[in-house]
């Protein structure tokens, strides 16, 4: 695995007449977590889609690891992809379905292993009921434990707090705080900023608006205080009114 995990290279997207996306250049590195922010309409899932490889851009190109995304579909099992709408087997329990996507990936002593995400996300109670029975909150943290099956390289998350009760956003704070020392990436797009009342466990945050990366801002530059991402973002986005 190269030093950069992503690199998005003067990506653009245009849909119909519209541009989405303006040469966006982004780069993800080894163990670094990035938030992906910016207010409603920015861009922001549409990026973190064609980095996911589940969208093509119209220009430019996406690296893996150094590799290029569209060459090598191999790739995308290095990811982790959290994006709305996950789609379960309903009638299988939450363990069932994490276990046919380990199986899938070939994950050593899969039972065990899944057992443990799904303890890590809470859901330990109820790994043998049916998904059916799931609330929207279980749901996403079985989203979640989903992305980490085949322990990705790379985790790409949209919006992963939704639905999250306060316990719920602090697993998850915790599973994102373990990545870097794993040598993991983290892609992140929320308005969540301090989720859990915690600050974002992110090593630095990029600015999207109007398709285009504005601004960024590294965690330790704040005075080592990771709470002030919230704040910064806050200085810079009034909502509905675009760049403050
Ligand atoms: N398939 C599509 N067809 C037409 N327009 C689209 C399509 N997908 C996205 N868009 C438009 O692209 C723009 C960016 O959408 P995107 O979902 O990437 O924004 P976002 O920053 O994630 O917004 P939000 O914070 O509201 O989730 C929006 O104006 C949206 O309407």
């Amino acid at each position: 695995m190269s030093e950069e995990t992503l690199r998005a290279d003067r990506v653009s997207k245009q849909i119909g007449h519209r541009r989405i996306l303006h040469e966006v250049n982004l780069v993800v590195g080894r163990g670094e977590r990035v938030a992906l922010l910016g207010p409603n309409g920015a861009g922001k899932s549409t990026l973190l889609r064609i980095c996911a490889t589940l969208l093509k851009p119209t220009s430019g190109q996406v690296f893996i690891g150094g590799e290029p995304a569209a060459e090598k579909p191999a790739l995308r099992a290095r990811l982790g992809v959290l994006v709305e709408h996950t789609l379960f087997y309903m009638s299988l329990s939450g363990r069932e379905n994490l276990l046919l996507y380990a199986r899938l990936y070939g994950v050593p002593d899969a039972r065990r292993w899944v057992d443990g995400l799904l303890d890590r996300m809470g859901l330990a109670l109820f790994a043998g009921e049916p998904v059916r029975t799931y609330s929207r909150g279980m749901r996403q943290r079985l989203a979640i434990a989903r992305t980490l099956v085949h322990s990705p390289d790379l985790l790409l998350l949209d919006e992963p707090y939704t639905a999250l009760d306060q316990e719920g956003s602090a697993r998850l704070n915790e599973v994102l705080t373990g990545l870097g020392p794993e040598g993991r990436s983290l892609l992140l797009v929320t308005h969540e900023l301090e989720p859990g009342g915690a600050p974002l466990p992110v090593d630095r945050a990029v600015l999207l608006e109007g398709g285009r990366l504005v601004d960024e801002v590294t965690a330790g530059s704040l005075d080592g205080d990771p709470a002030q991402v919230g704040r910064w973002y806050r200085e810079r986005v009034r909502p509905g009114l675009g760049r403050g």
